[in-house]
């Protein structure tokens, strides 16, 4: 990689479409429903946004990196061969000798509900990411940077890493995609949440929240408020995952929409949804399809990860993404 990179470099041309940083956790996911603490049987599976977005790209087939800190552990090498194994780019992902890898459980979703998650993530290697680890070179590599808030939420430092990304890839001429991504129980408090999330969003081109997130984050309740809530600082589309209903886009040109969603016949597990629509978003975006159609391809991929029990394993590759779209 470190090759190609210099070589890429020489030749003006980017090595990576995109780049993410964050953490990844090994996930254990309830194989019976009920209360976790009496669940005797898990499957262990992959979990993290930056890294479901990164593999949701890769099976697309844009080239992607993901920076990141593992431990020196089973978890850790877990991690890093299951992103590896998908054609991620892992050659910035630090092994920490004495530190180690985040993990999780999930209940079992039922009847389409979000499932509880339970974190072991405090201190892990991966929420030890500081600006001292950021990678310019690397990440000059690429033509765009998907961020989320799971990676801003997890210390001062990744937090601060995240603004120092933001801003160098902005002032590099990249593009700049953020999703939201609020998970309340990794931050000291909602306020704090809320100023970080929306100082972070309002940096980036692209910002994608949920509906629900959307009206936490502005106050406002409507997608088309949300929306301007984020256009008028700067923000140069806003993309509204609506759940079933599809999703409500708007730019700071004024073009509007609406997308409707796809229809899933049985909905397994809501959690990656938004990951697998950052990956058809951001996918399509680069590929430069008109904006209707980019989210059109966001909601499928999104309607593909929610059919399955893990957050990444029903992402698309290129082939059942154009084969769901001829038929
Ligand atoms: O919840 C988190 O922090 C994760 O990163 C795990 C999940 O895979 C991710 O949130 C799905 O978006």
């Amino acid at each position: 990689m470190e090759q190609e990179l210099r070589q890429k470099e020489i030749q003006g041309v980017h090595a990576l479409d995109v780049v993410t940083y964050g953490e990844a956790m090994a996930m254990f996911v309830a194989e019976e429903t009920g209360d976790l603490a009496a669940v005797a049987h898990f499957t262990r599976r992959l979990a993290g946004a930056e890294t479901n977005v990164a593999i949701g790209l890769a099976r697309l087939g844009l080239r992607v990196g993901w920076l990141s800190r593992v431990g020196d552990d089973s978890f850790g090498r877990f991690i890093r061969a299951s992103v590896q194994a998908e054609g991620v780019d892992c050659s910035r992902v630090v092994t920490v000798a004495g530190q180690t890898s985040a993990f999780q459980l999930k209940a079992r979703a039922e009847n389409g509900a979000d499932p509880l998650v339970e974190y072991f993530r405090k201190g892990s290697a991966a929420s030890r990411l500081a600006p001292e680890h950021f990678d310019a070179a690397y990440f000059l590599s690429a033509r765009h940077l998907h961020a989320t808030g799971v990676a801003a939420a997890l210390s001062e430092t990744s937090l601060a890493f995240a603004g120092q990304a933001i801003d160098f890839m902005r002032e590099h001429g990249r593009t700049v995609s953020f999703d939201p991504n609020l998970r309340p129980t990794l931050w000291p408090s909602q306020a704090v949440m809320v100023e970080q999330i929306n100082r972070l969003a309002c940096k980036a081109d692209w910002v994608l929240p949920g509906l629900g997130e959307g009206k936490i984050l502005t106050g406002h309740e409507l997608p088309h408020d949300i929306a301007s809530f984020y256009l008028q600082r700067g923000v140069r589309l806003v993309v509204i995952k609506l759940g079933a209903d599809g999703a409500y886009y708007r730019t700071a040109e004024g073009d509007s929409g609406m997308v409707p969603g796809e229809r899933v016949a049985n909905v397994v597990d809501t959690v990656g949804a938004g990951d697998g629509f950052a990956a058809g978003l951001v996918s399509a975006l680069l590929e430069g399809l008109p904006l209707a159609q980019a989210v059109r391809r966001a909601n499928r991929v999104g309607a593909f990860a929610i059919q399955v029990a893990g957050d990444m394993e029903g992402l698309p590759t290129r082939a059942q993404l154009d084969a769901l779209a001829q038929s």
